[in-house]
């Protein structure tokens, strides 16, 4: 579904003058998610994370390569099938407009596509476990979980295809992080949804993803299936699993912990 080719992002570094120097944010960045696949990108703060998401949804342009979506660059994919491609992000509390209700915040990307909203809001309340009697709340008088669960609601009511999850469970505590990686779980079988889940809790993107991507200081630097993380061979890769699971002892792929970490 995705496809991304040799991806290099800059910024001008911070200061004044024409002779600045860029800082090289991504570099070399390729790899493909097919329809209906969860790929999981792991790495550590400032290794460019949310930059990567946000050339993916095309807010932003790369310095070069190429992504895009069913043979088609991103933008034109996007202006082509509206409503097919939605995002999370972190930060629920800008996410929504403060002087919304939650009913006009769900229906917000119904609106802006000209679609019937009202009929589907309750609908889509439901779906993510929140109930109707919240409709006419606003933001400030809901919970962390409870709003990120609204963000949700929106982002899928436009029955997108493509889901961009970037940290939209980090803010979240543990329980409320069960509970809404159980409902995007559900929701991926039920709406056939390919997603690229963005984390830096390698036990949460395992949880959800068919596969995940290091990505270290700009670079891709190890791609594993959930089920064969004990094949990892980059040092940043094992560093950050040894953590999770012990290596050593088991030969790649066979250990007892491998069902735990994978699908
Ligand atoms: N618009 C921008 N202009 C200049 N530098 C930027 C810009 N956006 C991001 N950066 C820099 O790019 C680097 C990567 O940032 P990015 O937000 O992509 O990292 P991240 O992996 O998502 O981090 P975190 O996990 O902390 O959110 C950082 O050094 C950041 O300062």
């Amino acid at each position: 579904m995705l496809t991304v080719k040799n991806i290099v992002k800059s910024y001008a570094r911070p200061g004044i003058g024409w002779g600045r120097k860029r800082q090289i944010i991504l570099q070399g960045i390729s790899f493909t998610i097919r329809p209906g696949e969860c790929v999981g990108l792991i790495g550590e703060s400032g290794s460019g994370k949310s930059t990567l998401s946000r050339l993916v949804l095309g807010l932003e342009q790369p310095d070069s390569g190429e992504i895009t979506i069913e043979n088609q660059g991103v933008r034109s994919w996007r202006s082509s099938h509206p409503g097919q491609m939605s995002v999370v992000f972190q930060d629920y509390t800008t996410s929504a407009n403060p002087r919304f209700t939650v009913e006009e915040i769900i229906a917000e990307p119904l609106v802006m596509l000209n679609k019937p909203a009202r009929a589907v809001v309750t609908a889509l309340l439901d779906k993510v476990g929140l109930p109707a009697a919240l409709l006419g709340r606003y933001p400030h008088e809901l919970s962390g979980g409870q709003l990120q669960r609204v963000c949700l609601a929106r982002a899928i009511s436009t029955r997108p295809r493509f889901l961009v999850l970037d940290e939209a469970l980090s803010s979240l505590d543990v329980s409320v992080q069960a509970q809404i990686l159980e409902l995007l779980k559900g929701l991926k079988a039920e709406l056939n949804l390919t997603y690229l889940f963005i984390a830096h809790d390698l036990q949460t993107i395992t949880n959800l993803c068919n596969r995940v991507l290091f990505l270290y200081q700009g670079m891709i630097v190890e791609e594993l299936a959930s089920s064969r993380l004990f094949e990892a061979k980059n040092d940043y890769a094992r560093q950050l699993l040894a953590s999770v699971i012990p290596f050593g002892g088991c030969p790649a792929g066979r250990s007892s912990h491998s069902g735990e970490m994978g699908q």
